[in-house]
């Protein structure tokens, strides 16, 4: 038995969700660039629970089960007021506040088909609840409650300022949320199969997904490239910054990718966004620092940025705290993670790989007094 590092280029299942081939992203075989042009998250949502676009009457039905499903647990809530609040990260409340809305669900552990799709549903609908609903609660103001007529992204940008925003505003998040939604078996993602392969229920494979995305790795890096931007500070101060990391062999946050070579077909949309955001918001260094990064990691190495490269310059110009760019991650990608558990559900076997051991051999055991 020969161990691969890090699974690199081990195809672990079959999905019929999304598939990258040749630096190509697509959603049940929609390329990711005509679903960023055109498509609303929910419609995304729809195309990955159920394998197809819905008509008007089934994102209308879908919409509808978002909003009035939103609402959050009053214990929920009242538990974020019991955090030593300033220090807690909300990837952590995030984690926590889903692991407890199961205990407030009484289909927790059905696991029939149906209770699983109406679980899904509850959990797609509330985790916007609980990002923006935290991120008020730490600044001691009160929840802001979904509004009907609003869009997923739309009310999302309204629940976490409390102001209706903008329609560039409103276009840009729901960009931001069609470009995440899903992504082959990245970690996380991998992370909440194996979770629920055991039968372990749909609560458990998003919170131990939402672990996973947490490290900087992986979906931290937005926050991480957010807090390299203002450590920078000014694009004169780009070079000297980034040769000093590159020189020291550290990593430059939202650059390399697993699987992409050529290049993240993301990022593409989110720098075109960041430049427009920027600009709009006077904000402009945040996008030439990135270009400028950009130019000169690329000229070092075959290391074109990822996702979450520029999807913090355009978080950032949103006017949204920085330590929510991980969990805003979280709320798009939910609808993956939800479409592979299901899928899990579907054909299940239980996921248990080997290790090559490396440790010593023929020990004997020796009593504690003679150690
Ligand atoms: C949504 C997402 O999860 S996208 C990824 C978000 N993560 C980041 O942006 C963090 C920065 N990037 C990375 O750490 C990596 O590129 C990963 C984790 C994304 C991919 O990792 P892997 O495929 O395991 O590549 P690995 O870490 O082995 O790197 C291979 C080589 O490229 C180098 N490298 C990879 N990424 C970077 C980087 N961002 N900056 C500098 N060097 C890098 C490594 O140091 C290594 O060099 P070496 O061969 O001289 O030791
Ligand atoms: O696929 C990966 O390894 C990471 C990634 O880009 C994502 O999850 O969006």
């Amino acid at each position: 038995m020969t161990a691969t590092k890090g699974l690199e280029g081990i195809v672990a299942t079959t999905s019929s969700i999304s598939s990258i081939i040749d630096d190509t992203l697509t959603y049940v075989g929609y390329d990711i660039d005509d679903l960023a042009e055109n498509a609303s998250f929910e419609e995304v949502l729809y195309l990955l629970l159920h394998r197809r676009l819905p008509n008007q009457s089934e994102l209308e039905e879908l919409t509808q089960q978002l909003a009035q499903n939103a609402e959050l647990p009053k214990e929920v809530l009242d538990h974020f007021k019991m955090y030593p609040i300033k220090e807690v990260h909300p990837m952590a409340a995030l984690r926590s506040a889903i692991s407890l809305l199961a205990l407030y669900d009484e289909e927790a552990d059905v696991m029939d088909a149906e209770a699983n799709y109406r679980k899904a549903i509850r959990i797609q609908a509330q985790i916007p609840s609980i990002v923006t609903a935290f991120s008020r609660v730490r600044k001691g103001l009160e929840p802001v409650a979904p509004r009907t007529d609003l869009s997923f992204a739309a009310n999302f940008l309204y629940m976490l300022s409390g102001k209706e925003p903008s329609s560039i505003e409103v276009e840009a998040f729901n960009k931001a949320l069609v470009l995440h939604a899903d992504h082959e078996l990245n970690a996380s993602t991998f992370t909440a199969r194996v979770c629920v392969a055991t039968l372990s229920d749909i609560y458990s494979g998003i919170t131990a997904a939402i672990g996973a995305l947490k490290g900087p790795l992986h979906g931290g890096a937005n926050e991480a490239v957010m807090k390299m931007l203002s450590e920078i500070g000014s694009v004169e101060n780009v070079t000297s910054y980034i040769s000093e990391k590159l020189q020291n062999k550290e990593k430059i946050m939202g650059f390399g990718h697993r699987v992409y070579r050529k290049g993240d077909p993301r990022a593409k949309h989110l720098r075109e966004m960041s430049e427009k955001l920027t600009k709009l918001t006077g904000q402009s260094k945040y996008y030439e620092m990135s270009v400028r990064i950009e130019e000169l990691v690329t000229s070092q190495k075959p290391l074109p940025p990822n996702v979450d490269f520029y999807s913090a310059s355009v978080y950032h110009s949103l006017g949204i705290d920085h330590d929510l760019f991980t969990p805003i991650f979280a709320v798009s990608r939910t609808s993956g993670w939800l479409a592979h558990i299901l899928e899990q559900y579907d054909n299940n076997r239980l996921i248990r790989p080997r290790a090559e051991y490396t440790g010593p051999d023929m020990q004997k055991y020796v009593p504690i007094e003679l150690r």
